[in-house]
């Protein structure tokens, strides 16, 4: 296993979320991933955070790590089941019902409810497919100088391979490619966990 996801550590309930993702069939952010969403929402004094894709808490809970003690989480999934399971886990890990606002619905259902300019970080982990639409709101959700992580840049290994034309792979380079490629963001891959395309809006 690379030293940066050993370097980052799991507490009990960190354990318990990613046993529970385990048991839905659920992918979760690995703990070298997890670190880096910590230390992006630390270094940017995060306040205000958008999540599409809840899962069982995972991410959230390194999320909320980095972010200001006042700061709130609002964290989008499409599935209840997912979220009940989340609101147990902040629970647990000592957060207060104030500090997360869990939005039940499809993300491009939630997103043009969301203010413009409002957030300093969004994190992207849920369909594929939608990468594009999400990455669009997020230049309209996020300040100047906030950040947009994209996870899953490596596209399961496939990302560099030039024969993989998968639909899944196809959109992922196409999300890399438009980033990459626009004025409007400064962008850079971290290749923690599945890979998380990250980049700060200008
Ligand atoms: C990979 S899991 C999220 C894992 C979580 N971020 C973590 O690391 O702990 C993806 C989640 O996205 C949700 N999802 C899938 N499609 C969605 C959509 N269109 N809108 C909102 N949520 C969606 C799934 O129900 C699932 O819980």
């Amino acid at each position: 296993m690379p030293f940066a996801e050993t370097f980052a550590t799991e507490d009990p309930v960190l354990q318990t979320a990613r046993a529970l993702a385990h048991e839905l069939g659920l992918p979760c952010v690995s703990p070298g991933a997890g670190s880096v969403l910590s230390l992006l929402a630390a270094a940017g004094r995060a306040k205000a955070v958008v999540e599409i894709g809840t899962g069982t808490g995972v991410s959230g809970i390194w999320l909320l790590r980095g972010m200001r003690p006042d700061g709130v989480l609002t964290t989008i999934d499409v599935e209840h089941e997912h979220q009940r399971v989340a609101r147990r886990i902040f629970q647990e890990a000592g957060y207060a019902s104030s500090r997360t606002r869990i939005i039940s619905g499809r993300a491009l259902s939630v997103l043009p409810r969301l203010s413009d300019g409002a957030y300093d970080l969004i994190f992207v982990d849920a369909d594929t497919t939608e990468f594009a639409a999400c990455t669009e709101a997020a230049l309209r959700l996020l300040r100047p100088g906030g950040v947009l992580i994209v996870n899953g840049a490596h596209a399961n290994g496939r990302i560099s391979d030039p024969a993989a034309r998968d639909v899944d792979t196809l959109t992922v380079r196409a999300t890399v490619k438009a980033i990459r490629e626009s004025e409007e963001w400064i962008p850079a891959v971290i290749p923690s966990g599945a890979g998380l395309l990250a980049a700060v809006k200008r």
